[in-house]
């Protein structure tokens, strides 16, 4: 890529381009004002430690400084994200002038990464591998290869068909100019009318294939090896011995670009099926180890300079997609230390509010705009190009692998077919390859979190690499969303873990990362890093000023007070701030308000219970943690809710959160009655009043679950009967106390 890139520069080509946002100005002027709030107070909080009186009086006064400590923290670190943003724009057309013929254009490895039939469909997958095999890219020098975790004959079985289905499919797109080339995402956007024969004769096919790869999944394995006695590539099922944690590496070649050619006469991509070996012994490291295998395998293979990570539940939606990542590969003067081009994660099937906030527009764009103006955005795990090359030390201090065939500069000499290549990419992925080589430490993806793609980038960039966040208008990919809320929590719980994982390493963000990379970057990864830490204030706010209130305690300003000013000016402020970047990254008022809803939920319970496992595991008394998949596949009677935007509660991860309901009602309807009682002095409680009103209105769908509704996903009256046992006995508790 390197001489592609002196060229752009002799031509003097734009490929790119880039601005800081205007609301950049904004955000570093109300951060000053913020700020000031801030030291205003704590200036209040130790003085009220100063004059406490009694142990009570303390203990209050001592928890919400701390609530408003952590508070303080995330706002600093938030801050980090918002003092330059930027935006970008690439220009594909002019790629034209620099890449004349095919042999131009840089080789393209694909990986995506499966692990479970059950949770997630083939069909999924393969249509994610079609979707990336038509790309508007020279065939011949895009290969896809498929992890798959669990070790599953119907996912092999999928994907030869697929490898059939393709050879029609990317002519018929290229041919029509097709750009939804998932063959699912075609078929459901266009209407039958504006159909012709060709078009519905796909579509026969590829339903028939379907039909194929869902029946298999239906009848189990067993059906498949009788049905395909004659299939030598299921012969490592056929042993007794073979589970999908204790089998040997199986690699198949699908299709080889030399030799496989589509139905127009067009050479094929490569497609190459690769289960690594699992063995009930070694650790595997999830999909990290998965990764760091296709590294290794494809590297056997063809080594392409660039690398596009995919998961089996995210498409490509835009043929152009590699073409814009060049737009900076190729770049002269960015192309240099690039690690990596990072695509937005977006998802289709959303509820029309996204009732669980399972988008994360600060997640995935608007932290990645502000992480963009330092170092670059962070890496999501999917929707990412890398330079191979960032995978072995940073940008000046190359690392070599053990063997030199593996190495980023190594040129492939053989076909993929050959002997010799498939016994070393068999041998690389083998379970006990790794052990006392570099992998997963200096090399490859990051082991030791189960956040892997976050380590990742953090690591890349540690080591001197930048990256870019390239969000084009049309939507580069898509991927599903879990659509019931356990999974969504659980999803954020695991998440918090591999965070955790990360804080209490050497790479803590404030220690590691400010020194490595700077004030600024240190802080954005700590923003994400210290998530599980929400946890401490949202409980506190969740349930002593409602205590307090409930024994009649004050422990807010009075209503007449500046203090209460300033309190009601830093809620707003920073609710109005998530607001206002929420309805510009294109969400809207009521997505804002589910959006903040899912945050105080998150933090009672992915969070929370994130701390404790981790805490356990980190103890030594709960090992078996690991990595649950989030389920990709669900049920009718699921989606229905979903659709309605109802609440689906039914775990113990659930009764914080029920607790916390109904001690805010509780503690609001005594508020009144205090207030009433006292012949309408509200002043002193006004403030606690707000608080516990802020939480029964969050809470409105708990209410409902547990009282109002009918269906499947109302609450459980055991968790209801539980909960309000503990907030009974939480409130004793308190008035003991007072
Ligand atoms: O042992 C494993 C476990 C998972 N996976 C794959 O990893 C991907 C992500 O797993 P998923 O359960 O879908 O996790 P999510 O929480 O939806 O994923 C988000 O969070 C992960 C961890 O931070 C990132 O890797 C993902 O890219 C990101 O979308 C999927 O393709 C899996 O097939 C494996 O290959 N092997
Ligand atoms: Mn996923």
């Amino acid at each position: 890529m390197e001489d592609m890139r002196a060229r752009a520069a002799v031509k003097g080509l734009l490929l790119n381009s880039q601005h800081i946002s205007r609301a950049t100005t904004f955000n570093r002027f109300f951060a000053a004002i913020y700020g000031a709030g801030l030291l205003a107070l704590f200036y209040y909080h130790i003085t009220s430690l100063l004059n406490s009186t009694s142990s009570g009086s303390f203990f209050l006064s001592v928890s919400l400084f701390i609530s408003d400590a952590v508070l303080a923290f995330m706002w600093v670190n938030s801050q980090a994200l918002r003092m330059y943003l930027l935006r970008r724009r690439e220009y594909p057309a002019n790629l034209k002038e620099l890449l004349k013929k095919d042999s131009d254009f840089p080789a393209l490895d694909v990986f995506i990464c499966t692990a479970d039939p059950y949770k997630e469909p083939p069909m999924n997958a393969v249509n994610t591998a079609l979707s990336v095999m038509a790309y508007d890219y020279p065939t011949s020098k895009v290969s896809v290869y498929v992890s798959d975790d669990g070790g599953s004959a119907m996912t092999l079985f999928a994907f030869m068909v697929a490898a059939k289905f393709a050879a029609k499919w990317l002519p018929f797109c290229r041919e029509n100019g097709i750009v939804d080339r998932n063959p699912n995402a075609f078929f459901r956007s266009k209407s039958n009318h504006d159909w012709n024969s060709e078009t519905e004769e796909i579509k026969i096919m590829y339903e028939k294939m379907k039909i194929e790869v869902e029946n298999i999944c239906e009848k189990g394995m067993d059906e498949l090896l009788n049905v395909k006695e004659e299939c030598m590539a299921f012969n490592p099922w056929r042993t007794k011995s073979f589970t999908p944690k204790h089998h040997p590496p199986v690699i198949q070649v699908l299709l080889e670009s030399s030799k496989n050619k589509d139905i127009s006469g067009e050479a094929l991509p490569n497609l190459i099926y690769v289960s690594r070996q699992k063995s009930l012994t070694s650790h595997h490291h999830f999909k990290a180890g998965a990764l760091n295998t296709l590294l290794r395998v494809s590297t056997t293979m063809t080594n392409a300079p660039i690398i596009l990570t995919l998961d089996c539940d995210v498409y490509s939606n835009d043929p152009q997609t590699p073409a814009r990542a060049l737009c900076y590969f190729l770049d002269p003067k960015l192309g240099n230390n690039l690690g990596y081009v990072q695509f937005p994660q977006r998802f289709h099937g959303v509820s029309k509010n996204d009732i669980y906030c399972v988008e994360l527009l600060h997640v995935y764009i608007i932290n990645e705009f502000g992480m963009d103006g330092l170092l670059g955005p962070t890496y999501v795990g999917t929707g990412c190009f890398f330079d191979r090359r960032g995978f072995f030390g940073g940008p000046s201090s190359l690392e070599f692998p053990e063997l030199s065939k593996l190495s980023p500069n190594h040129v492939v000499e053989r076909h993929i077919k050959s002997q010799e290549v498939l016994d070393l990419a068999h041998l690389v992925a083998s379970c006990d390859y790794e052990n006392n080589t570099e992998w997963g430490c200096k090399l490859g993806i990051k082991y030791g979190s189960l956040v892997e793609d976050f380590v990742t980038g953090y690591c890349l960039q540690s080591e001197g690499w930048r990256s870019v966040f390239c969000n084009p208008k049309r939507v580069a990919f898509y991927g599903d969303v879990p659509i019931n809320l356990l999974d969504a929590l659980n999803q954020i719980k695991r998440w918090s873990i591999g965070f955790l994982e990360v804080d209490f390493s050497k790479y803590n963000p404030i220690t590691y990362g400010v020194r490595s990379m700077g004030l600024l970057m240190g802080l954005c990864y700590a923003h994400s890093a210290f998530w599980p830490a929400w946890c401490i204030p949202v409980t506190v706010y969740a349930f002593l000023p409602q205590l307090a209130l409930i024994n009649g305690i004050q422990i807010f300003p009075q209503v007449w007070d500046a203090w209460f000013v300033l309190y009601i000016f830093l809620f707003l402020g920073a609710y109005g701030q998530d607001l206002v970047e929420i309805i510009h990254a294109g969400g809207t008022f009521k997505k804002w308000w589910n959006d903040q809803r899912m945050w105080l939920i998150r933090a009672v319970s992915s969070f929370l219970f994130g701390c404790i496992e981790f805490t356990l595991k980190s103890l030594g008394i709960n090992p078996n943690f690991g990595c649950n998949l989030t389920s990709k596949a669900m049920n009718e009677e699921q989606r229905k809710r979903y659709k309605q935007e109802l609440f689906g509660l039914f775990s113990p991860m659930f009764v914080p959160i029920t607790t916390a309901a109904i001690v805010n009602v509780a503690s609001f309807v005594c508020g009144l009655i205090r207030i009433w009682k006292s012949g309408g002095a509200w002043e002193h409680l006004f403030a606690q009043m707000l608080v516990a009103g802020f939480g029964v209105v969050n809470c409105w769908p708990i209410y409902e679950a547990m009282a109002l509704r009918n269906d499947e996903g109302k609450l459980p009256p055991k968790l209801t009967f539980f909960s309000i046992s503990l907030a009974l006995l939480l409130s004793y508790f308190v008035a003991l106390f007072h």
